[in-house]
């Protein structure tokens, strides 16, 4: 269990991270989320003790990160993929580890193949891909079989069968009723990781509840409507709390009506039509929808997201 109270971080006038509290519980995988530099790495820094909190505090199973007797046992993380040295073999950079760290040369055989390592393990790490370099950071984070595993952006580099992997791996991890914490900008892979989202934005925190709810209350459903006579339909659809857009082939996107009231209101007017689909926001429709005032880094001008779009409706 990882506990953050009131948890703040602040780099002059900078604050990165701003009052957060949360738990991250046993048994689950949980994704921690949110824009780039919202203050996901100054969180998981602070967890592992290698950045001090300006104010509030995080612990780790009760206590904090450095009062553990043996924390590589207690906490593995992955924080920066390449930071081992380069000359080293995967193999003894594993196995310098363990030595002092009182861990057996029999754990890194184990962890060099659960990470898929075995065929590269006596080459130098400098020679590594990317991906390889992952898969390194992962079985170093695992060498103490410990009981809280933090990863920061795992998948960075992975191709899809590393990707798999990584899914199947940390579901496993938590079953197995470790504590999981991993961040990730890749929304669509969360959705299938993760049980439980930490989301921030801007040092705060935004949500904090299991995938589907943070989806369906995050973002509304949309109905995708087709007719010939489209516009006479979002005439009529039109009311408070309704949003009729544009939609894709000449139909309209209504927000805020079920497809049944749709459908009943083009039926009793007459209206034929063609295409009537209900479509469930994506996690990552609700996480833009959740942190569109929280991005640090807002793009503008021609090649802002929804710029072309809007161009091409004037
Ligand atoms: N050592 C530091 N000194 C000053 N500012 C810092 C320092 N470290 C982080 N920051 C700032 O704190 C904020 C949070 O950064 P952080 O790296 O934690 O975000 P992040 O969510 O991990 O971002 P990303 O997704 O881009 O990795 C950013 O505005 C960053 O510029």
């Amino acid at each position: 269990m990882i506990e953050a109270r009131s948890l703040t971080k602040r780099y002059g006038a900078k604050t990165a991270v701003a009052d957060l509290t949360f738990s991250v519980r046993p048994g689950v995988v949980t994704g921690f989320l949110g824009p780039n530099g919202s203050g996901k790495s100054t969180t998981m820094r602070m967890i592992l003790g290698l950045d001090a909190p300006s104010s509030g505090c995080v612990t780790v199973n009760g206590k904090r990160y450095a009062a553990h007797a043996a924390p590589l046992r207690e906490v593995g993380a992955m924080l920066e993929a390449r930071a081992v040295h380069p000359g080293r073999s995967a193999f003894h950079h594993l196995l310098a580890l363990a030595a002092t760290t009182g861990i057996p040369r029999s754990r890194v055989e184990e962890v060099i193949d659960v990470a898929g390592l075995r065929k590269v393990a006596r080459k130098r790490v400098g020679g590594f891909s990317l991906g390889m370099g992952q898969r390194l950071g992962i079985a170093t984070a695992l060498l103490g079989d410990p009981a809280t595993v933090i990863l920061d952006e795992p998948v960075n580099g992975l191709d899809p069968e590393g990707i798999l992997w990584i899914r199947t791996l940390l579901k496993s991890l938590a079953a197995e009723g470790r504590t999981v914490l991993v961040s990730s900008h890749l929304m669509s892979e969360m959705a299938l990781t993760a049980e439980h989202l930490i989301v921030i934005g801007r040092g705060r925190l935004i949500a904090d509840a299991p995938v589907a709810e943070f989806t369906r209350s995050a973002a509304r459903d949309v109905v995708f409507v087709r007719s010939a006579e489209a516009a006479r339909l979002a005439a009529l659809l039109a009311g408070p709390g309704v949003a009729v857009a544009p939609g894709e082939r000449g139909g309209i996107d209504v927000t805020g009506l079920a497809s049944e009231r749709i459908g009943r209101i083009a039926a009793e007017h007459g209206i034929a039509v063609a295409e009537l689909t209900p479509r469930q926001a994506s996690l990552e429709e609700a996480f833009m929808e959740l942190t569109r005032d929280a991005v640090e880094y807002q793009p503008t001008g021609r090649y802002a997201a929804g710029a072309a779009q809007e161009g091409r409706a004037a």
